[in-house]
């Protein structure tokens, strides 16, 4: 006999674009957000018994999605995902959770003669501010944030000795390495109770994410690494210092190889792989 131990739908890859107009100044500013909204709650029986009349439809969450950036601000993305989740908790009673992701786009204004342009932009790298949140009926509102895909490098101050020697291991020490990653880092929020909460001291959430990306980029840098592992640490323990209503950092950094094929006397040449 099949048993269903847990749902949850939804609808991904909303894409969204909003655009905030300054009238004063002429300016313009835009945000581009991908989105993911999936609900759990008393959803069971659209399962077992092709019960629709619990259904919220994927397309009215996608129009959700849509409605609540027009009616709320989208920065920041924090405060967005608070308002699109606790919606649904308000309108429907059988709905107990809301999960959504977001991932926020890079549009970084141009400078035309050294000026700021009033409305243009370009994608300079494919690195991203994203935030996951939980919000249930149960514990409020979980919310972590993240930066993904900084794609860093340093040609020297990074080496890699003294680890495990034995029958397996073939790769040598190393006192000076290319050291190169794509970041990932997250920081988890202690719970919200509320939207009321996330929104009182709503710049938090901005300064986070400049210190850690700020504290990532200074530590990768001046850092005489030892280890990916050390270096991470570090990084996290700037972060944490920084954010104090943060409890929780990760750090995801792949190592990327750059192995060296020949040196010249004022170079080197190295081939890279990926992990
Ligand atoms: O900084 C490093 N940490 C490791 O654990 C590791 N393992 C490896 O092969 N190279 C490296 N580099």
């Amino acid at each position: 006999m099949a048993r269903l131990t847990a749902a949850r739908y939804g609808k991904d890859n909303v894409r969204v674009y909003k655009v905030h107009k300054d009238e004063a100044t002429g300016t313009q500013s835009v945000t581009e957000m991908t989105v993911c909204c999936l609900l759990e709650g008393q959803i069971e029986t659209s399962y077992t018994e092709a019960d629709n009349s619990v259904v919220v439809a994927t397309d009215s969450i996608k129009n959700t999605i849509y409605i609540k950036a027009k009616e709320h601000p989208v920065n920041p993305p924090e405060l967005y995902v608070s308002h699109l989740g606790q919606h649904f908790l308000d309108k429907y009673p059988h709905i107990n959770v809301a999960n959504i992701k977001v991932i926020v786009h890079r549009w970084t204004r141009i400078n035309v003669d050294g000026k700021p342009h009033p409305h243009s932009f370009y994608r300079d790298g494919q690195e991203t501010r994203n935030v996951e949140a939980r919000i249930s009926r149960e514990k409020g509102i979980e919310l972590k944030s993240a930066l993904s895909g900084l794609q860093v490098l340093k040609s020297t101050g990074s080496a890699f000795h003294g680890f495990v020697r034995d029958e397996f291991t073939t790769l040598g020490e190393t006192w000076d390495r290319i050291l190169s990653t794509d970041v990932d880092s997250t920081w988890t929020w202690k719970t919200f109770p509320n939207v009321a909460a996330v929104q009182e001291g709503v710049e938090r959430f901005d300064s986070a994410f400049d210190a850690a990306r700020s504290i990532t980029l200074k530590t990768f840098a001046e850092d005489e690494s030892a280890s990916v592992q050390n270096t991470m640490y570090k990084m996290c323990e700037k972060i944490l210092e920084a954010a104090p209503e943060v409890d929780v950092v990760g750090y995801s950094l792949p190592n990327k190889h750059y192995f060296e094929i020949g040196k010249l006397p004022s170079s080197s040449f190295a081939l890279q792989t990926h992990d």
